[in-house]
């Protein structure tokens, strides 16, 4: 199938070695352009070290807020990628937790209940505040209506909201209760709006947009969505690696985070946002939306500058 217009394919060596020229600064996606799952995508660490002997620079940008910065370490290490220390991750955790006190003001010290994985209890106790709910045992198990964590702590200031695969009940109770108290005045903080996550050998997976939304839906109130394609992440992202905005390419896999993250932040003058093919979006897919833009909330600012099937098939030419 072939793409009518829009993004340019990464096809020849040539072209791999201009766009990889173009660019000072990268930001990888994960899941879907790094690995699947737990299994790194074949290749992508010899691409990252491509670029890393060319005096490129790099972080990764994961709206999967299970885990905490220091655990993506682990996770790096134990995949063979050298040298990835915290300051070069940024998972939603982070960015909901620097929410708190950046957009709401809510100082260290201050109750947050969660629903999530331990990511964003991890990152919020090193910040110094005290996450409630979260992996509590308490919430484990069947329906419990008597559950004493059904009565809101008046002390939370923030809920904040992300991947878990342990949505059960009683946490989507008790967080509810939250959501609502006092006429709906407690800051909902949303980690993560994608549907699915790409799994191994092609299975698709509930992400945690599932979960937010879910709370979206029944609490009826909107939520801060502080992951991508959120242009105050993206500020963040690049003020702190003092990143030039013209020079850094957005690398991802999934159209409305990744490529939108990309193209709303105007990375790379506009054209600063590389397609891979080899997480949740198919070829198919983008020639869909090429040929429907409109049909999408956006559309344009969801088509990719460049599309490639794989981080991996860059260095495939250039080694
Ligand atoms: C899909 C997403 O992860 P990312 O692709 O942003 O690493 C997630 O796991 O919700
Ligand atoms: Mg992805």
């Amino acid at each position: 199938m072939t793409i009518k217009a829009g993004p340019v394919r990464i096809s020849t060596r040539e072209a791999a070695e201009a766009l990889i020229d173009r660019y000072d600064n990268f930001l990888f996606d994960c899941d879907g352009v790094i690995w699947l799952d737990e299994k790194a995508i074949p290749g992508v660490l010899r691409t990252i070290e491509y670029l890393e002997s060319k005096g490129k620079k790099y972080v990764f940008v994961t709206n999967n807020s299970s885990k905490s910065r220091s655990d993506y370490v682990h996770k790096f290490a134990k995949l063979g990628f050298k040298g990835i220390t915290k300051e070069r991750v940024y998972p939603t955790c982070y960015a909901a937790v620097a929410a708190l006190k950046d957009t709401y003001g809510i100082e260290s010290g201050a109750k947050v209940w969660v629903l999530g994985d331990s990511g964003i209890e991890q990152e919020l106790k090193e910040e110094g505040y005290i996450p409630l709910g979260g992996t509590d045992e308490r919430l484990d198990g069947p329906w419990n209506p008597n559950s004493e964590l059904l009565k809101v702590d008046p002390e939370v200031k923030a809920v904040i909201v992300g991947s878990t695969k342990d949505f059960n009940y009683n946490r989507i109770a008790s967080t509810l209760q939250y959501l609502l108290y006092n006429n709906k005045s407690i800051p909902f903080i949303g980690a993560n709006i994608d549907r699915t996550y790409p799994g191994p050998d092609g299975l698709i997976l509930p992400a945690g947009g599932s979960v937010v939304n879910y709370m979206y839906y029944t609490a009826h109130r909107d939520f801060l969505n502080v992951g991508k394609p959120s242009t105050v992440f993206l500020d963040t992202i690049l003020a702190h690696n003092e990143f030039d905005r013209s020079k850094t390419l957005m690398v991802g896999d999934t159209l409305y985070t990744d490529i939108k993250f990309g193209n709303d932040g105007q990375l790379g003058n506009g054209a600063g946002s590389l397609l891979v093919l080899s997480g949740g979006t198919k070829v198919s897919d983008l020639n869909h939306l090429i040929q429907n833009p409109h049909s999408f909330e956006d559309g344009e600012s969801l088509i990719p500058s460049y599309f490639v099937d794989s981080l991996a098939t860059l260095t495939d030419w250039l080694e």
